[in-house]
């Protein structure tokens, strides 16, 4: 069957709520999720299978916005789909990818890896993988309450498999983490297996319908060949067969942190969506008093909360492909058994995760705040995408700890510059940093791109000396760094704008060649935008560490308000370009037909408030108090 998944998928009646699941308990609101899921998943089973055709392009992205809309939430089987089957893709052998993989495979999985005591030191889990040789098989054990697995997502009540990161014992050997594939559920009743304690954490600020679980082994036995084996090994006899990299194991962290970048590109573009159409709709007070109303996106400082959303949109989807080939050509590399590419893709990934989720939460807010009141209401949608993508800044690695990954690699080649010795080309301005070789400032992208550059090293050789300092004073190498870690998270920070500013200009002014005339303009407009606001933001590093001057920085002010008002007119059509349709915007204040107040007033009436005139409240507990003296 051929089919337009846009349209199969929305007309499937089941999957589009009556009433907004806000109004359901928790429990309501997982089994509505649930079964949605599960009509989402045979869609996608049968496109696997070649059942039906998809005759529409862009086939996953198109299904996972359209998904997105049918959960206002979150879907149940996003780690399922994300982490547990691209982890077996990525680190199962080939005949346990044969065995796993089979698109009508009864096994629904997700990826447990944090525990109740430990979520970002990695190396500190405490859940462990026995090998025992006499019957080839490892026990996986829970060996006490910090150890209990927490946070899953689909673990609570959804999942019969999972993928556990634990720690190998061979012969009394600890040999670090590894990750195994455990069934922990019967797969027609669902009852948990003997030895598995397995539930739900509770309520959350968002993520309600992710069913995150809590698990605990109690000396439950897998076979050894459930270890995931293509890049490490135990063999029948016990012996371990070690990895070409010890931290391939991490792969599955590396990339999602790759994705999520484009993840949090596409919850702005909806964010802004939201906030642009409801400001060209919304009229509040006239700008001169003998005019009638604005709409409030004309107020000027209205345009600097909300465009800068559009430009930070394409900043991620562009770095975000640019990441994901990144993330392609070296894991090509890593099948040929060259892992030298890996350190800094792994620097790259860690600070550009770290900031993409920190701006798009802060973004995302700012828009929700651009709404006033009604930016307030969960129907504007903007409080889920919130509680969405806030999350972002901590699973897949918390932010300041990522940072703090980035800033060890930046100390490193910071290092080697100090020590006079070669260093990568892309590293070459550590060297005239230090030779003090500044470029005379230039108030232009390639200006600011420079002057970005030289934050980078003025941050990073502050660090590196306070460092240095710890060290003479006689601090242990580990607590000098915490000592300095304040100073080595700002060095990674700006090291992560400094990439985003270069590669979006670069990947625009290449894109700009390709596009027709007028629309290079605007694309070009927009990344302009991007890196002059950040140079404001950033002026007084840019004061501290490159050539700039006080006329340099006024001037860029008002390059940038001009470029306000260049955009402004476009401000609508760039995010109407985000092609976001009304059923997976889910909101009252963004839809295309701008009908704002008419589409509240019909969201208010399904309101259980509203069901009765007169609340049976009324009688039992504000009438007789009320009328208390009067009846
Ligand atoms: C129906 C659905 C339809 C779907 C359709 C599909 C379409 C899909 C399309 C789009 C999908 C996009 C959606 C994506 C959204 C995903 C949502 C996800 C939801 C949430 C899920 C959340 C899951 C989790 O959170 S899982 C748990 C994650 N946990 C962490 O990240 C822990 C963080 N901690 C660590 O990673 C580590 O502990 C550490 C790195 C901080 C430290 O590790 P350690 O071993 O201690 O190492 P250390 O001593 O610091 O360093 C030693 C050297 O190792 C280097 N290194 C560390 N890590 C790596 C690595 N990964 N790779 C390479 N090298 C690494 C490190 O740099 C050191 O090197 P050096 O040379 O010594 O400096
Ligand atoms: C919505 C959501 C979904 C999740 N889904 C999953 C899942 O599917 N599977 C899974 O396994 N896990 C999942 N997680 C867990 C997630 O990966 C962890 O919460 C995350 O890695 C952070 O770890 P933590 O909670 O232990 O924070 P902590 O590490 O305890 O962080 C607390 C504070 O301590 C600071 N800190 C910690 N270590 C250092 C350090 N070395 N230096 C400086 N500061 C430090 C942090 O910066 C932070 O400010 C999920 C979490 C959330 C919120």
């Amino acid at each position: 069957m051929m089919i337009h998944t846009n349209n199969y998928i929305l007309n499937i009646k089941e999957l589009w709520d009556d009433v907004p699941e806000e109004y359901l308990s928790h429990k309501e609101r997982y089994e509505n999720a649930i079964k949605k899921a599960f009509i989402v998943l045979k869609v996608l089973r049968q496109l696997h299978t070649g059942n039906i055709q998809i005759t529409d392009h862009r086939t996953p992205t198109n299904v996972y916005s359209i998904q997105d809309g049918i959960f206002r939430n979150v879907n149940p089987l996003l780690i399922h789909i994300g982490l547990f089957w691209s982890t077996i893709a990525a680190q199962a052998s080939t005949e346990q990818q044969a065995e796993w993989l089979q698109p009508d495979s009864s096994m629904i999985g997700t990826y447990v890896q944090t525990e109740l005591g430990h979520g970002s030191f990695i190396r500190g889990i405490e859940t462990t993988a026995t090998y025992d040789s006499t019957t080839d098989e490892f026990i996986l054990h829970t060996p006490r309450l910090s150890a209990y697995k927490w946070w899953p997502g689909g673990l609570g009540n959804t999942a019969n498999a999972c993928l556990v990161m634990a720690q190998l014992y061979i012969n009394g050997t600890c040999h670090g983490l590894h990750i195994f594939l455990a069934q922990i559920r019967d797969f027609d009743t669902h009852k948990p297996l003997p030895g598995i304690k397995v539930g739900e954490i509770g309520p959350k600020m968002g993520f309600n319908t992710a069913d995150n679980g809590f698990l605990g082994f109690d000396n439950h036995r897998i076979p050894r060949t459930n270890m995931l084996m293509k890049n490490v090994q135990v063999l029948r006899d016990g012996t371990y067969v070690k990895p070409k990299h010890d931290k391939l194991t991490y792969g599955s962290m590396l990339l999602t942190r790759v994705t999520l970048i484009s993840d949090l590109a596409y919850q702005l573009s909806k964010a802004a969506t939201i906030a642009v159409r409801y400001s060209a709709v919304r009229r509040q007070s006239p700008i001169k008093s003998n005019e009638p109303e604005r709409q409030i996106l004309d107020f000027v400082s209205q345009q600097h909360k909300l465009f800068i959303t559009i430009a930070s949109s394409h900043v991620y989807r562009v770095v975000g492909l640019w990441m994901w080939n990144s993330h392609k050509r070296v894991t090509a590399d890593i099948h040929e058994g060259n892992m030298g590419q890996l350190p800094e893709l792994h620097a790259l990934a860690c600070c550009l995760k770290a900031i993409s989720s920190r701006d798009a939460s802060a973004l995302v807010e700012q828009c929700r705040l651009a709404c006033g009141g009604h930016g307030y209401m969960m129907a504007s949608n903007l409080p889920q995408i919130y509680a969405y993508t806030t999350a972002a800044v901590t699973y897949e690695g918390e932010y300041t700890v990522l940072l703090l990954q980035t800033a060890r690699y930046l100390v490193k080649f910071w290092r080697l510059a100090a020590e006079h010795k070669p260093l990568p080309q892309n590293f070459a301005y550590f060297e005239d940093y230090i030779k003090k070789n500044f470029e005379q400032w230039r108030n232009s992208p390639e200006g600011i791109i420079e002057g970005f550059k030289a934050i980078v090293a003025g941050k990073t050789k502050a660090a590196y000396d306070t460092l240095q300092c710890n060290l003479r004073n006689g601090r242990e190498f580990e607590e000098a760094w915490n000592m300095a870690s304040v100073q080595l998270t700002n060095a990674s920070e700006a090291y992560a704008r400094s990439l985003l500013c270069e590669v979006f200009w670069k990947e625009t002014v290449q894109l700009s060649t390709k596009v027709s005339k007028s629309l290079a303009i605007v694309l070009e407009q927009l990344a302009e935008l991007y890196l002059m606001y950040w140079a404001l933001e950033k002026h007084g590093d840019l004061l501290l560490y490159s050539t700039i001057s006080r006329n340099d920085i006024e001037a860029l002010q008002s390059r940038y308000e001009e470029l306000l008002a260049l955009i402004r007119p476009n401000a609508v059509g760039l995010v109407d370009a985000f092609d976001i349709r009304d059923e997976v915007l889910c909101s009252t204040l963004g839809a295309y037909d701008g009908r704002v107040y008419e589409r509240m007033m019909e969201e208010a009436s399904k309101s259980p408030l509203n069901e009765d005139v007169v609340n049976e409240s009324f009688h039992k507990y504000i009438r007789p108090v009320t009328m208390k003296n009067k009846l």
